[in-house]
């Protein structure tokens, strides 16, 4: 449904109905409030919009400008946008298709500002699509991608809602409009949390995407000559090739499987906030921002390795890969700016990382930043034991959240300011976070690859995978484990030769690791990746439909070429 829906005809985007409105409505309203709404947006019957970025704010949600006034004399909110830039910028959907929108507004009541809450806003009329009194909608035009998804602007003149209108499962304001407080003020931020950890399987899918249709095409396209008077070779063969596309499959299987535990985690631990246990909330944030930042620039730099990988088919909208790129850059963006996210990881990595110098032990997935020995011990190690590489990493991130996490600490000694002295380290608390992630990333791969219920030849090709994987890591930031000597020159060295031997070793399943994805060809959407293989014909077929060729002479010619050409003949 929602698939017609957003290709029918461009200017429909039901895409955030399912991701960001009925989600809110689900972690967000109380019970009475989704017998109204919950099921409504289940069947559809309802359109949603997820309305919370404004023109002159995303990633500051506290400075959004949007208000919602209570009016206790008749019980209503006043939804209004006092400025150009608070007008809601960007929420998908928002421009033609929704009808409803939960709007993130600053909460007024008895003249105090109780911050940002979500309010249910009904925007179009139910009768004819028009906007309801008071409400303005538009389109924000054309953008890098998905063009097909009508992400919009409203500006709201006074709208007045009823108080049941505000989403309050953990705030509340009562009929005489006294506040009530929530157990945490950012479970108004709830649904982000869970949006951030879905982005983790989009990025997953959206590289095996990618990577099947950069191996199948790598398998079909012959060039050039590995040996003088050979036939041309499956381009796969060059180790080059291998090089650029192998790496972008492992952090396929390394994302999916991190969307698992993520996925997990969140279940779990919203499970015990529903109970009233918040205490793994923050660990909750720290992971979904972290490995939604870490994923989507992972794959979106990897989509652009693959779409160069296949040459000039490559660039060519046949292939599919323009407009994944354009999708998972966007997942860099949407949901909470990378750089921002990265941050967010990192504020909890310093908070953690003080707490453990204070002598708690550390749980979950910063437990090792306790455990781990500031001393390197260099020494010829294992560069193919799994177990080896996990330590690498893990050391690699503890060493890095402790210098940046001092490096402040000496920042503030010399008289800064805790904020300055975070900005004057922002790049290397990035780096650490960076580099926190990457090592959950490697463990989870390790562990699920050690565990996982299949065939022991597919553990063994999954464990390659996953040795693959690190080694790449290890090789790609070699620097940061040289720097206090925990790894040594020889053990890079061996890295680099093992991580050839993981090129040649999975080369005779890499096919089979792409079609594992199991993703039909109505999902890639590429003539490059189709199943069959029969890329030259189909690519023929799908020129042959461009707009441009309905006519032999293009209507240009005769307009621009033409008099141009006789112009310039006159003056020969
Ligand atoms: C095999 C099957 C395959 C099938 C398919 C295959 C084919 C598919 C192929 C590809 C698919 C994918 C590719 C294509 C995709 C194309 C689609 C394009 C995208 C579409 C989707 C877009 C959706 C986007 C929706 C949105 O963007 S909604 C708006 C999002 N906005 C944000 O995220 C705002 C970000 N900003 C913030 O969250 C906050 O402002 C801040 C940055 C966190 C700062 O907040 P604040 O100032 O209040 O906090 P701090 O002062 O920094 O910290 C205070 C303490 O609060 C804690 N905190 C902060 N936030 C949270 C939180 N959320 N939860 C809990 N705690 C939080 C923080 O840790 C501090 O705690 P302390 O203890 O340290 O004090
Ligand atoms: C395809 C797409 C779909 C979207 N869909 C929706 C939707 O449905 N609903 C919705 O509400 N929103 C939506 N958005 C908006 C999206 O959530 C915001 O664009 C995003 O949160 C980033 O905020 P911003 O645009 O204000 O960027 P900014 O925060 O202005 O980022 C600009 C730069 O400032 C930097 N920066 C900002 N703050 C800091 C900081 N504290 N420290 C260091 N650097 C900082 C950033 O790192 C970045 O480099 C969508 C966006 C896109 C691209």
């Amino acid at each position: 449904m929602a698939a017609a829906l957003q290709t029918l005809g461009g200017g429909i985007g039901i895409t955030l109905h399912w991701i960001a409105f009925t989600p809110t409505i689900e972690q967000q309203a109380t019970e009475e409030q989704k017998k109204k709404w919950l099921k409504l947006a289940q069947d559809v019957a309802i359109v949603g919009a997820y309305a919370q970025t404004e023109m002159g704010h995303g990633t500051f949600v506290r400075g959004l400008e949007t208000t919602a006034t209570y009016d206790p004399s008749t019980q209503e909110f006043v939804i209004n946008s006092p400025t150009l830039t608070s007008t809601k910028w960007w929420p998908g959907g928002l421009g033609k298709t929704a009808n409803h929108a939960t709007v993130m507004a600053q909460l007024y009541t008895r003249g105090k500002c109780y911050g940002p809450h979500n309010f249910m806003v009904q925007i179009r009329s139910l009768e004819n699509h028009q906007p309801c009194p008071g409400v303005t909608l538009g389109d924000i035009g054309p953008k890098m991608e998905s063009n097909g998804n009508d992400n919009g602007f409203a500006r709201f003149d006074h709208v007045r809602i009823p108080r049941e209108n505000m989403l309050m499962k953990f705030a509340r304001v009562e009929a005489d409009g006294t506040y009530v407080q929530p157990p945490s003020s950012k479970l108004a931020y709830s649904n982000m949390v869970y949006l951030r950890g879905t982005f983790v399987m989009s990025a997953a899918q959206a590289l095996a995407s990618a990577t099947t249709i950069a191996v199948r095409y790598s398998c079909v396209r012959r060039q050039s000559e590995m040996k003088p008077g050979e036939p041309e070779p499956q381009i796969l063969e060059y180790q080059t090739q291998q090089y650029k596309l192998f790496p972008q499959l492992a952090a396929a299987y390394a994302f999916w499987f991190a969307s698992w535990f993520m996925t997990q985690q969140h279940g779990s631990i919203t499970g015990s906030m529903e109970k009233g246990d918040m205490s793994g909330l923050a660990e909750l944030h720290a992971l979904s921002a972290g490995l939604k930042s870490y994923t989507t620039a992972v794959t979106a730099r990897g989509i652009d390795v693959c779409r160069m990988a296949c040459g000039g088919h490559g660039y060519s909208h046949a292939s599919g890969l323009p407009a994944l790129f354009g999708g998972a850059a966007a997942l860099c963006t949407a949901e909470g700016e990378n750089t921002v996210m990265m941050l967010q990881t990192a504020r909890y990595l310093v908070k953690c990382f003080a707490q453990s110098q204070a002598g708690k032990r550390l749980t979950g997935t910063v437990a090792y930043l306790s455990a781990v020995q500031p001393s390197p011990v260099a020494g010829n190690r294992n560069m193919s034991d799994l177990g080896t590489l996990v330590a690498a990493f893990q050391h690699r991130a503890a060493r890095m959240v402790r210098h940046a996490a001092m490096q402040m600490q000496g920042e503030m000694q010399k008289g800064k300011a805790r904020e300055d002295a975070w900005n004057s380290c922002s790049v290397l608390l990035i780096k650490a976070a960076e580099a926190h992630v990457h090592s959950f990333v490697v463990r989870n791969f390790a562990e699920t690859v050690q565990t996982v219920e299949v065939d022991e030849s597919v553990r063994a090709v999954l464990t390659s995978l996953c040795q693959l994987y690190s080694l790449y890591g290890i090789t790609e930031h070699a620097g940061d484990f040289l720097k206090d000597g925990y790894l040594t020159g020889r053990d890079i060295d061996a890295a680099s030769s093992h991580l050839s031997a993981m090129l040649a070793r999975v080369r005779p399943d890499a096919v089979a690791l792409v079609d594992a994805f199991d993703l039909h060809d109505k999902i890639l959407r590429s003539v490059l990746g189709r199943y069959d293989g029969r890329v030259y014909e189909h690519l023929y077929e799908w020129a042959k439909k461009s707009p441009l060729n309905k006519s032999e002479v293009h209507e240009s010619y005769y307009k621009y070429l033409q008099p141009f050409l006789k112009s310039n003949r006159a003056k020969l």
